[in-house]
């Protein structure tokens, strides 16, 4: 694991070889299964499955674009030979390379299979989105664009039966699916990773040491230093009981594990001779860009400790459960092994993994053992929708029809592609799980940990008489409890950006924490203290305090990116890497975002400045 973000080769990018057989399509000898794999089911949290007459589903992604060169070498000269037949791969199968440099027709074998595509929609390149399905004409509102029968999505689902074949209960694919972890890798890596500033000191400098004015001007060569520093600690192979002290690490991986589950199905039949879903897989992506897949230097030039956290959790799960493979499997009869006896390593798991995070959707099943009726599925074809926040289709399911459909939701004009809404998500998990950054993105923040000792510094930064985050009094403490953020099991993450803008439970904090009046504050309710819009609960100075304290820790976490806007700007307009590109475009998009939402409360505080002007006079 040392080597993982130590600048020698990321484990998971090496290119590997099945050499096992192939079904229909593919060539005789193995060719780089696993060359570059990506990341991205999500099944969407904040998007519930309507079970109803109509059930909407959400989708997921990915990304394709970024080879390895050689890959592209071999793709683009067999492009030639597809032209006339197989459009799907002779778009721009160099830029987006499928598994199989020869794959079978999708549309023809979803229609084969007895699904429906309408005439007017084509699969076509979409540039820097991947492929696509695209309107070749105009199409009215509430047309059924595609529908898949019951038999199509690739799904896990287990038979009791006693004959043999790797979908029964208790065969090593069955033990290998239930080896994956269903709680959080936490359970795998232990480490919550808080900063303990106590432990070290050195991380207070240079943002809390000195007067509180440092903490807002340092210069940025010595917060560069703080982050290269935080940096080193988070990329250890043996990463201490902290990390991050400003940007706080969630623990949102154990969600895409089910995508593990499904993905080593996918595995499975993609080594498997024959497979029914061939003509399905062998048009997948051959690799993903997405930051599993990144070198150490651009895992690093992503700049955000809470997505670094991430891509090491999931690398090192990677890592891990190809050992737990490997073992488990060693044993197997040839005709029991789930992957045809081939080996499976962390590359080919990554490439599993992301190719089911990037595309899956969660739809309601239909059997008791589909359990909560969120049941995850790839689906051919309506998984080369790309995302929009404003889509123009639907995934719906109806009572009584077991097929899946897309449905267009407004009328769309030609050449339009069609897409669906993958989810309210952040640009964290777009990038995780999609490889892609969307902008502008409604659902960004920036993830921060509520710190006592850092909040004073911003609260005394920015003009408060003082502040008492470190030590709050009593009633103080009360409502911080409720709140959480104080006592056993508190959750000290805190989001700055998004539709909230501001953390309701960081803002109650800083409006209780810096209350002039302690009587007005014990008896606001909670929730009024948690919201932003309206009057200033706690009175105008008490909210001008708070606002400005939030700006505070805008500029410090502005502060905590190595590199200023402009640099990126100056970047990206170099001759770099996609991978590069990634990572630049979403520490841009997070800096902006954290420049607008100072913006907006700036323009917040001067209003309230004008309110106070206004009620000294009258
Ligand atoms: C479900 S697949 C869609 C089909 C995919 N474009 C392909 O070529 O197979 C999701 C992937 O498409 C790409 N994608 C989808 N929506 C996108 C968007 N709005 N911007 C950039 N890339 C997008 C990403 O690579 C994502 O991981």
């Amino acid at each position: 694991m040392a080597e993982f973000w130590t600048g020698l080769p990321n484990p998971l990018r090496t290119p590997v070889r099945l050499d096992g057989p192939y079904s229909c399509g593919a060539p005789a000898v193995g060719y780089p299964l696993f060359s570059r794999p990506v990341f991205a089911f999500r099944s969407n949290p904040d998007i519930p499955v309507v079970v109803a007459s109509r059930l909407v589903a959400m989708a997921s992604a990915t990304s394709s674009k970024a080879l390895l060169a050689a890959t592209a070498g071999l793709l683009s000269s067999s492009t030639s030979s597809l032209v006339h037949r197989r459009p799907l791969t002779c778009s721009a199968s160099t830029y987006h390379p499928r598994l199989a440099p020869y794959p079978p027709d999708l549309v023809r074998w979803v229609r084969r299979e007895g699904g429906f595509l309408h005439p007017e929609l084509r699969i076509a390149d979409g540039g820097t989105d991947g492929f696509g399905l695209v309107a070749a004409g105009h199409i009215p509102k509430g047309t059924r664009l595609v529908a898949l029968p019951e038999h199509l999505p690739l799904r896990l689902r287990w038979s009791d039966g006693a004959i043999g074949g790797a979908d029964r209960s208790g065969s090593p694919l069955f033990e290998l699916v239930n080896r994956v972890p269903g709680n959080a890798l936490r359970s795998l890596f232990g480490a919550v990773f808080w900063i303990d500033l106590e432990e070290h000191p050195s991380l207070r400098t240079p943002l809390l040491s000195g007067s509180s004015k440092t903490v807002i001007n340092a210069p940025a060569a010595q917060s560069s230093d703080t982050v290269a520093h935080i940096l080193d600690l988070l990329l250890t192979p043996h990463p201490p009981t902290f990390l991050s002290f400003l940007f706080c690490p969630s623990h949102h991986v154990a969600e895409e594990l089910w995508a593990m589950r499904l993905g080593l199905k996918l595995l499975h039949e993609r080594a498997k001779s024959g497979s029914f879903w061939w003509p399905y897989i062998s048009n997948l992506p051959e690799g993903f860009n997405i930051p599993i897949f990144f070198s150490g230097e651009d895992v690093k030039n992503i700049q955000y400790a809470p997505v670094i956290h991430q891509v090491n959790k999931r690398c090192r799960f990677l890592l891990d459960f190809e050992k737990m493979a490997k073992c488990m499997l060693e044993d197997v009869d040839p005709e029991d092994h789930p992957f045809c006896g081939q080996d499976v390593t962390s590359s080919s798991l990554g490439w599993a993994m992301s190719a089911v995070s990037s595309r899956a959707f969660r739809l309601h099943g239909e059997t008791l053992q589909d359990g909560s009726g969120d049941v995850p599925m790839l689906l051919p074809l309506i998984d080369m929708c790309n995302h929009s926040f404003h889509p123009n289709a639907l995934i719906v399911q109806e009572e009584n029809n077991p097929d899946t459909l897309v449905v267009s939701e407004m009328s769309i004009e030609k050449d339009a592609p069609i897409t669906l809404n993958y989810g309210c998500l952040s640009n964290d998990l777009f990038l995780l799980d999609y490889g892609f950054v969307m902008s502008p993105n409604p659902y960004d923040h920036v993830e921060l940990k509520y710190d006592a000792i850092l909040l004073d510094a911003a609260s005394v930064a920015m003009g408060a008489a003082a502040s008492s985050f470190s030590s709050p009094n009593d009633w103080q403490k009360e409502i911080l409890s409720q709140l959480n953020l104080l006592g056993d099991g508190a959750l000290l993450k805190v989001n700055l950006g998004g539709l909230e803008l501001v953390d309701g439970r960081l803002l109650a904090a800083l409006r209780v924490v810096l209350a002039e009046n302690m009587e007005t504050a014990r008896q606001c309710d909670v929730n009024t203290l948690k919201s932003l819009p309206g009057e200033a609960p706690l009175g105008l100075s008490t909210e001008t305090a708070a606002l400005r304290t939030v700006i505070a820790l805008g500029v410090i976490a502005l502060q905590h990116f190595p590199t200023k806007l402009m640099d990126d700007e100056s970047i990206l307009k170099g001759n770099i890497s996609d991978s590069m590109k990634l990572a630049v475009q979403f520490r841009m998009h997070k800096k902006s975002m954290i420049i607008d939402l100072m913006r907006e409360l700036t323009r917040s505080v001067k209003m309230l400045s004008k309110e106070t002007l206004t009620a000294v006079q009258s």
